[in-house]
């Protein structure tokens, strides 16, 4: 049977790397404040465009975290950054941002009308380098961030050991089918299940076997 498209398509998630990249934001209430500690957390080099800033914002400018401009946003002001976001009390602002950023390619998110949006922003829970996203497609915003807080609270310490341990495998062993099977031991097989109830020393002997018996060349003292 032939998939029928769905009329609303649900968006595409990504994380973007932000590092080192240059992001544009028009805004400085409450709802800018959050976006430009997520983009500042993610490394971004920042740009903000408001005639006021809260004083959290004000302040991140004072220590040179950021560039706050203290005026309203004029044409041109999207060119030379990679990524726009609207966040303004003024719908009309809001337009104006999102076109002027598509006609120059680039992608753009502003806070008040899902319909301008390239891409929407999901409620986002850390924990450690895991991240918790949840999206409803611009449909239930509050429900999102329920359910985020929710999931978030499923993340472990142990969830967060593990990621670390298994970033730290990925490092030192060379890439193949050794390495996966490892690592899939080490998320959700026994040794998982040993660091888990926290037998750390018999989880580090059935490693290093397995490094042996995989021959993946690794530190196996
Ligand atoms: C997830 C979160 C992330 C973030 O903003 O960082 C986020 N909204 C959050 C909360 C929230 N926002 C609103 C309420 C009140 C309840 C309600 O109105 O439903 C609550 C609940 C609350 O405050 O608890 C109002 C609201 N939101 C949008 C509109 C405009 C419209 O829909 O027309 C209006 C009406 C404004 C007005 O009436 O003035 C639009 C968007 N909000 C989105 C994201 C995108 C879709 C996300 C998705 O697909 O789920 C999208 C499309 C645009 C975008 O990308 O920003 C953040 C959770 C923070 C957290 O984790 O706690
Ligand atoms: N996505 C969401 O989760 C969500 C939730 C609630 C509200 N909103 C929407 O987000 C928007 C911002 O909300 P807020 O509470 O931060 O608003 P706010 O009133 O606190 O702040 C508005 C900011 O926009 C700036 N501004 C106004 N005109 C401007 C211009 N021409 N150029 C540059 N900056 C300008 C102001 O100086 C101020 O800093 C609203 O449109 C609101 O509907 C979104």
């Amino acid at each position: 049977m032939k998939h029928a498209m769905p009329s609303h398509p649900l968006d595409y998630p990504v994380c973007l790397r932000l590092e080192g990249r240059s992001v544009l934001l028009v805004g400085g209430g409450a709802i800018a404040e959050g976006r430009a500690l997520a983009v500042l957390d993610a490394g971004a080099r920042l740009r903000v465009i408001a005639p006021e800033a809260t004083a959290t914002l004000r302040r991140l400018a004072a220590d040179g975290r950021l560039e706050w401009q203290p005026r309203s946003y004029k044409a041109g002001d999207v060119r030379g950054h990679h990524l726009v976001l609207a966040a303004t009390d003024d719908v009309a602002v809001g337009r104006q941002v999102a076109t002027e950023a598509r006609d120059v390619g680039l992608w753009v998110n502003t806070a008040d009308e899902p319909a301008l949006c390239d891409f929407t922003l999901p409620s986002v829970g850390r924990r450690g380098p895991i991240t918790v996203a949840v999206s409803s497609a611009g449909r239930a915003p509050a429900l999102a961030s329920h359910l985020r807080k929710t999931l978030t609270a499923q993340v472990t310490r142990h969830h967060i050991w593990l990621a670390r341990l298994s970033g730290w495998l990925r490092e030192h062993l060379p890439r193949g089918e050794g390495r996966q099977r490892l690592l899939k031991q080490v998320a959700v097989g026994d040794i998982g299940a040993l660091l888990e109830r926290g037998e750390r020393k018999a989880a580090w002997a059935r490693l290093r076997t397995e490094l042996e018996h995989s021959k993946i060349p690794g530190e196996t003292r």
